[in-house]
């Protein structure tokens, strides 16, 4: 299989087979979900990598590519200036019509289009790896050990990603990974390790699709068993949010959609997660040094937040402050951690709870992502994500309203330390340690997540900003750090 090289990406080198398509690529870019840079400044695109990946004579013809956005604003990102994407690419003079909302342009007499949108593609993939087949830079590899799910074709995922998934006939889901980076996603990494774990908490691995970047290994893709009938637990905690907030003289206890009992699984299913992770792949101490590592990653995300957010500069010296409460923590355990913990990376099935999506959070290097980490941010991360179910209703209602509505705020947080009390004590349950009882670290790392979803939403979601940053004010006053 042809395989190209990097180029400069100028138009007129005809090294570069997406040279002529670079402008389409970066009108289109900014309208997927999974780019995240929507609010920067891009400066130029050049093609990393291009290999063509159907074998000669298939229809239509499939190409893998990794692309490099460079932008123009680098001071918030920590200073990288080129971001590298996967692309997957169908190319055919004249697709079927029900990929045309996925064209981003044309090269000569061909469309070119999003390939994860043609079912004929994601069924050439999910053979080849049922195969072990190898096609130009990509390996194809199916998960030892495991039923071959039935070929057929997949249909793309729509919804909050920052992947791109397709889904085999409720049997299986595949993810190609948008993120170009080189080594093993953390996501395939530990969902191997606790699959061989034998955790009950992680859907089945099936297998990958590997590839090359800098000369190095890179994770293309994934595929796990898809857990049919299941639903996530943002939609879940969002409807009963929604009760509680219509039924003006009902206790979160009495509502009919209350969640505290998943609250409480969740934290059983979680803490079974974290034990797994320490049994597969160890422990280590938090000492001194660790301590001080963890809140300069953290201080230097504070300085980013605070250069973007002038909510955040304002509160830097009180937030910088509870940061450092990181040092003055118990003696406590560093490991392999989820690292972006939320209720939406949760899914309710007919037998219990599954964590999902073990990649870590999307804006950080991959070396950070696979640092080992205390299990009290994941604990942290979901605390948050009780908060933001409680609240993202009202911060809707509040924009087109003059004032807030006490009795709605008393009700919301009502709910928010009702299920957050409830997901500690099923944590202490399954582990024997109380978050709670870590109360510096524990706050330390939410309001560093905080801090996190202040520019995450500021960038994805101004509308949302006011859901962290009422949380900030709230991490920082005496009175309301005890709330549960
Ligand atoms: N094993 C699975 N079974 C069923 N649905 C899944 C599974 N894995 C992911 N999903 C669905 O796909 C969505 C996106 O998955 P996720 O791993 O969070 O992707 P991303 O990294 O792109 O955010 C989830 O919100 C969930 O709805
Ligand atoms: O799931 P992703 O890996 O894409 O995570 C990113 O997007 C999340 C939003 O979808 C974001 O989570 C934040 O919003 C959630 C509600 O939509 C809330 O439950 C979380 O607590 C909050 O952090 C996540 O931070 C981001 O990395």
């Amino acid at each position: 299989m042809p395989a190209t090289s990097p180029t400069d990406g100028n138009p007129g080198d005809t090294g570069d087979p997406l040279a002529g398509l670079h402008d389409a690529l970066l009108a289109w870019l900014p309208t997927q979900r999974w780019f995240p840079a929507k609010g920067r400044v891009v400066a130029g695109l050049r093609t990393v990598s291009h290999a063509v990946v159907s074998a000669p004579g298939e229809t239509p013809t499939v190409e893998h590519a990794v692309i490099g956005v460079s932008f123009a604003d680098a001071a918030d990102t920590g200073g990288s200036t080129e971001e590298r994407y996967q692309l997957v690419l169908g190319v055919q003079a004249s697709p079927p019509a029900d990929v045309e909302y996925a064209v981003i342009g044309r090269r000569g007499e061909d469309v070119v289009y999003d390939g994860l949108a043609d079912g004929r593609i994601s069924r050439l993939f999910l053979s080849l790896i049922t195969e072990n087949a190898t096609r130009g830079p990509l390996r194809f590899v199916a998960e030892p050990d495991t039923e071959a799910p039935i070929v057929g074709p997949g249909r793309p995922l729509i919804g909050e990603q920052s992947n791109s998934s397709v889904i085999y006939g409720e049997r299986a889901i595949m993810k190609l990974f948008r993120r170009a980076t080189a080594g093993l996603n953390p996501d395939l990494e530990l969902h191997r390790a606790l699959g061989r774990q034998g955790s009950h908490e992680v859907a089945p691995l099936l297998g990958a699709i590997e590839g090359e970047i800098d000369g190095e290994p890179m994770t293309v893709a994934m595929l796990q068993t898809y857990a049919s009938n299941s639903a996530d637990g943002w939609s879940m905690a969002a409807a009963s949010v929604r009760d509680l907030l219509a039924e003006a003289d009902l206790r979160a206890d009495e509502v009919g959609g209350d969640f505290a009992g998943e609250a409480h699984r969740i934290g059983k299913t979680v803490a079974a997660v974290h034990l797994e992770l320490a049994a597969a792949l160890g422990t280590h101490p938090l000492d001194a040094r660790g301590a001080s590592e963890i809140e300069e990653w953290m201080l230097e995300r504070l300085d980013r937040a605070a250069a973007a957010v002038p909510g955040v500069a304002e509160q830097r010296e009180a937030i910088a402050a509870v940061l450092r409460g990181v040092s003055a923590a118990e003696p406590s355990t560093l490991q392999r951690i989820h690292g972006d913990l939320h209720l939406g990376q949760e899914l309710r099935t007919p037998t219990g709870w599954l964590v999902i999506d073990f990649e870590g959070e999307p804006s950080k290097s991959l070396a950070d992502r696979v640092r080992p980490d205390s299990p009290m941010r994941d604990v942290a991360a979901m605390l948050r994500s009780f908060d933001y179910a409680a609240f993202h209703q009202l911060s809707e209602w509040e924009q087109s309203a003059d004032d807030p509505d006490p009795q709605l705020e008393r009700r919301a947080q009502e709910w928010a330390d009702r299920n957050r009390s409830a997901f500690c004590d099923g944590y202490a349950e399954a582990t024997g340690t109380d978050p709670r009882e870590s109360p510096e670290l524990l706050r330390a790392y939410e309001l560093d997540k905080a801090v996190y979803e202040v520019l995450y939403e500021t960038r994805n979601r101004p509308s949302w900003v006011s859901i962290p940053l009422r949380s900030m004010r709230r991490l920082l006053t005496p009175a309301g750090r005890g709330e549960r």
